[in-house]
């Protein structure tokens, strides 16, 4: 799914007026409808619905909604920002409202603001993808008053006061705070990035029919990925196959204390359908590898609690995902330097592989070219230094990737994912559940494992960050967040591959 500029969608919306076609109060109310039918499946009979609109066609959709919601019974209010203009669609909106027989209080001064009570729901429709600049004055001063009660605000497009990009200069105080932000037919950049996290709740994106094949044709570099474009992406079994079909993975990862990293990345490699897959670890961790992951072969090395001294050959693997649980410790980032320096193919580099890297620029040319780096933010701030905001954060990413050209991981909620072309996927499944040790260990053995598959390194990085993070999902509805630990994460790998051979099927109908 792409993820199009406020200019883009304000194309897309006229296009798909004009070629539908359908008349922009039509394609309000649709997507009004959609608000209210994602309201009505959750409000209680009784709670009143107070709707906040501004000026523009987001305070239209506000409108069209309380209309909508007291059609099926609710108690709605609605307060207007007082203004000398409203778009055309805002105004058949309040004059359709009006005709009901109902009243809009019109807000022009801060004593006009109701005082909120904190059982009422407020929904947000003062500004949307039209904000042109950052709240103050009377709108300002609204925002901060509905961020002080106490009530519930679910958000329309956007929380007010929030832009769709670039944020670096706003006001945090100027913006709505919801606890969820209902997102027309596309997410926005803005909505995605942690920065925001705490004013945009939860996000849902609602379809509202903007046209596909206008939305098709639009650059962006930007991609927020689906299960429909996973199911696109994802090759199921042959039933000729053979396990030398599924290539062999080398998990390179533990040292004594950290032995769990390797288990978890190998088990994860083992479940996300390597042919074969090898680890190789520390001395210390041969009996724990072949009891705890006996479907792998555990190769020996002569470090008794870390890797270090001669690499094995390494032909025979058509990827190694290293890093997980090694140390830091300078023979282990010497046999790290080795493995780099013998092995052409595109690889996984996680976790102390990452740190020893990241103090060793000098070693950076000695990273195949797409391999799939897979840093946390702390991580990866000892590649890339400070950032000011996320939107800073993101051109770091974007010139990292370039400059090694590699695809960058960069994991939390939402993962973005840099590809050396410029392009960044951000990542739809996962939860805060996956936020516990091992979780990263996981997502390693994953990536590994669907390289030695033949997935293409862009392929792998976003099919397996999807697969880490639907598993996380059915996970945590096993479980519960909490609950949630990593190993838990391979074991429900089996249903992200079911989920994606059912997409597949479901569109390849004959
Ligand atoms: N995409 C789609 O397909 C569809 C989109 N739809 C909806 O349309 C929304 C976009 O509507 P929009 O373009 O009318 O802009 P919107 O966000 O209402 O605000 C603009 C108004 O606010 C004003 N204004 C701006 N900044 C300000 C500030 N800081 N402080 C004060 N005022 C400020 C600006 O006036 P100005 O003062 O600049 O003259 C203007 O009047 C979109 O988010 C979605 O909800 C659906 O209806 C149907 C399908
Ligand atoms: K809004």
């Amino acid at each position: 799914m792409k993820i199009l500029s406020a200019a883009q969608i304000r194309l897309a919306d006229q296009y798909t007026i004009a070629h539908e076609p359908i008349s922009s109060l039509a394609l309000m109310e649709r997507a009004a409808t959609q608000c209210t039918q994602w309201l009505t499946a959750r409000l209680r009979p009784h709670t009143p619905v107070w709707v906040f609109a501004g000026t523009g066609n987001n305070g239209g959709d506000g409108l069209a909604i309380a209309r909508q919601l007291h059609g099926q019974g609710y108690a709605t209010a609605v307060f207007v920002l007082g203004a000398a203009k409203y778009s055309a669609d805002c105004a058949a909106n309040l004059t359709q409202y009006e005709a009901l027989g109902l009243s809009i209080n019109y807000l022009h001064h801060i004593s006009d603001f109701p005082p909120i009570p904190p059982n009422v729901l407020v929904v947000d429709a003062l500004f949307g993808s039209g904000l042109n600049r950052p709240c103050d004055g009377l709108a300002a001063a609204l925002i901060e008053h509905l961020n002080a009660s106490r009530a519930n605000i679910v958000a329309i497009d956007l929380p007010s006061g929030l832009f769709c990009e670039d944020n670096s200069q706003n006001i945090d105080e100027n913006i709505i705070a919801a606890g969820h932000t209902l997102s027309l037919h596309l997410p926005k950049l803005a909505l995605l990035l942690p920065d925001y996290q705490h004013k945009i709740g939860q996000m849902h994106v609602l379809p509202i029919g903007l046209n596909e094949d206008f939305i098709k044709n639009q650059h962006t570099d930007y991609q927020f990925i689906t299960l429909a474009d996973c199911a696109a992406m994802y090759r199921p079994r042959q039933q000729f196959g053979h396990k030398g079909t599924y290539g062999h993975a080398l998990v390179v990862a533990g040292s004594r204390g950290k032995m769990g990293a390797a288990v978890l990345a190998t088990r994860a490699s083992l479940r996300a359908g390597a042919g074969l897959v090898s680890v190789l670890t520390a001395e210390c961790g041969y009996t724990i590898l072949q009891t705890t992951a006996p479907e792998a072969m555990t190769l020996l090395n002569e470090g008794e609690n870390y890797l270090q001294g001669k690499i094995p050959e390494l032909t025979a693997y058509q990827a190694i995902g290293v890093g997980c649980g090694i140390g830091t410790e300078t023979e282990t980032a010497m046999f790290l330097g080795e493995i780099l320096g013998n092995y052409q193919r595109p690889m996984v580099i996680d976790a102390d592989a990452l740190n020893v890297l990241a103090t060793r620029p000098d070693w950076h040319g000695l990273i195949p070219a797409q391999s799939i780096l897979t840093p946390h933010p702390k991580e990866f701030s000892r590649w890339a230094g400070r950032w000011d905001n996320d939107t800073h954060k993101l051109q770091l990413l974007n010139d990292l990737s370039k400059k090694l050209q590699c695809h960058i991981v960069l994991k939390g909620a939402y993962t973005a994912i840099a590809h050396p072309n410029g392009q960044v996927t951000f990542n739809s499944t996962g939860n805060a559940g996956m936020a516990t040790g091992g979780s990263g260990d996981t997502l390693t053995g994953i990536l590994t494992a669907l390289l030695a598959q033949g997935y293409t390194p862009e392929t792998a990085s976003i099919l397996g960050v999807w697969l880490h993070g639907f598993a996380g999902d059915c996970a945590a509805a096993h479980y519960g967040q909490e609950a949630l630990i990593a190993s838990d994460l391979a074991e429900f790998l089996g249903e992200g591959f079911k989920a994606l051979g059912k997409e597949k099927q479901q569109n390849s109908l004959l």
